[in-house]
């Protein structure tokens, strides 16, 4: 404790660490909704000032961003690390994931914390925190897997929300036995989503018919990779992504499809976003697509052995049709898709052997969280298919606004944290399993050219990228809760209910004023 005779030592501010204060100027900040010429200062990991000509104190470390962009740091809201699925463990764990992730300038990752059938969510929460603290290196926050349903599900669901920081969770419609609710559990968990101001969302396959259509290729001889995506054609996302989309119109909840994989299901999705657009002026439908599904597509002459087939099994499929990542681009470029994950569940080719001779024992999954950034700039700006501000919102900006942690994350403005990637438009770089930071020996991008890399990347205030060079912190991430009510998704229905309130006690005031009280009827 200070006293008279040692009071409190205070280093000057001059000589306090430049690390936590820093100015990143003659950049150009890429916002959701605008792109402004623009400096910026950090400080004890916030960003305080954005402005020209900013008076800042001395000792503060200066990033010339001359010709660069200035960008809010990813937000991956769909990852899986360290996932026990399918009698394997996903290799890259929350150190080396994260790690990744922040090579390739995202700074924030959602994962998905999934019970087994009967498990509590609880304790799949506690788990999955367990796993991840200590060893995350950049900020977190996670989804609950629903995989069965009953009222102590129920009740996990609201203490999740209510004391755990917790505003989303999934439930699968396909993974028969493993994952898979039915239509009722489906219609139950949006109905208690929407109690809670929480996002439902779905894994939208109908598992019914791969469980089926599985069974008989299988017995037709038909045991390789490509038996994955012969047993959940487009139509069988499709249907239930209709499917899922009715019952959150019918319970009157929001709804968030993961992994939108193929034109016919982002065709349908679009539908029923217009079809609620045209009855209540809004939707609360979002659908979410992954840099797979617009980096590559499921090209037999390049899938020439059984390791590289595999290698590209998640679920749903990587389709044959070559126009779709282009289809889900555009998709992306005029909102009728939102945001963009990786889905990143990344087995070795040891992991997905497991399959040989019976496709449905291929751990599904695949890499991303290190090249999603750069993969999306590629396809989308590059290509001249969207615009940075556009990006900015398919990659983070409007994650945040849907899971409620916006403006703290998702944005370059004061107050917000400082997680900023520093983009070199000029940039190149060739992606490759021998080069790239995740645990995984196989890279779905092998050998695309990426036009445009993170220069530097700060997580929360820190340098963890510096002119290219990983300079990661194992535990610097935090756990960031994400609170229910998120006003981008419930505020026209707040809005509307508020209305109704006000109006009434408006005119019955009115009615008071005009007439006193013994003369109402
Ligand atoms: C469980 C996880 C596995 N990854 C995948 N999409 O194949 C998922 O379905 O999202
Ligand atoms: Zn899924
Ligand atoms: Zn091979
Ligand atoms: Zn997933």
């Amino acid at each position: 404790m200070a006293n008279q005779s040692n009071p409190v030592k205070k280093v000057p501010i001059h000589l306090q660490s430049s690390q936590n204060r820093i100015l990143i100027k003659n950049g150009k900040i890429v916002n959701a909704d605008k792109m402004v010429d623009s400096d910026v200062y950090i400080e004890d990991g916030i960003i305080k000032m954005v402005g020209c000509n900013l008076i800042i104190p001395g000792g503060t470390r200066v990033i010339d961003a001359t010709s660069m962009l200035v960008m809010p740091g990813g937000i991956d809201p769909h990852t899986h690390l360290e996932l026990e699925f399918m009698g394997a463990v996903s290799v890259d764990d929350f150190y080396q994931g994260t790690k990744a992730a922040i090579a390739g300038g995202t700074t924030m990752i959602i994962d998905f914390a999934l019970p087994s059938k009967g498990e509590s969510l609880l304790d799949a929460y506690h788990k999955w925190r367990t796993r991840a603290t200590n060893k995350v290196c950049c900020d977190y926050a996670l989804h609950i897997g629903v995989t069965s349903w009953s009222d102590e599900v129920k009740r996990e669901m609201e203490e999740l929300c209510k004391l755990h920081g917790v505003n989303s969770f999934k439930m699968f419609m396909a993974y028969k036995g493993v994952f898979m609710v039915t239509d009722s559990e489906l219609y139950n968990s949006f109905e208690a989503c929407k109690e809670l101001g929480a996002i439902p969302m779905v894994h939208a396959e109908n598992g019914d018919i791969v469980f089926e259509n599985s069974k008989r290729l299988l017995k037709s001889g038909i045991n390789g990779p490509d038996g994955h995506a012969l047993s959940r054609p487009e139509e069988v996302e499709a249907e239930a992504v209709n499917r899922a989309c009715t019952l959150s119109n019918q319970v009157g909840s929001p709804l968030y499809v993961v992994h939108v994989m193929s034109k016919a299901a982002a065709e349908v999705l679009a539908k029923h976003r217009a079809k609620q657009i045209k009855q209540n002026g809004n939707t609360k439908i979002y659908g979410e697509t992954l840099a797979a599904a617009v980096g590559t597509h499921w090209d037999e002459n390049k899938l020439t052995c059984w390791h590289d087939a595999a290698a590209h099994v998640l679920s749903p499929p990587l389709r044959a049709d070559p126009d779709t990542p282009n289809f889900l681009l555009n998709m992306l470029a005029s909102d009728k898709l939102q945001t963009t994950g990786s889905d990143n569940a990344t087995f070795n080719k040891d992991q997905k052997s497991l399959g040989k001779g019976d496709f449905t024992k291929i751990p599904n999954g695949v890499n991303g969280v290190e090249d999603r950034m750069s993969v999306i700039w590629e396809k989308g700006v590059v290509s001249e298919l969207f615009d940075p501000c556009r990006f900015v919102a398919i990659t983070s900006a409007n994650a945040a606004k849907i899971f409620n942690i916006f403006p703290r994350k998702g944005c370059i403005d004061v107050g917000s944290d400082a997680d900023i990637v520093v983009w070199n438009p000029k940039g190149k770089r060739i992606i490759s399993a021998k080069t790239h930071h995740q645990a995984v020996d196989y890279n779905i991008f092998e050998g695309m050219e990426c036009h445009g890399i993170p220069e530097y990347v700060l997580v929360g205030g820190r340098v963890c990228v510096d002119e290219g060079q990983l300079k990661v912190v194992q535990g610097h991430g935090k756990y960031v809760p994400t609170p229910t009510h998120s006003e981008f998704v419930y505020n026209n229905e707040k809005v509307s209910e508020i209305e109704v309130i006000d109006e009434s006690k408006e005119i019955k005031a009115l009615k008071l004023q005009i007439s006193p009280p013994s003369s109402v009827t």
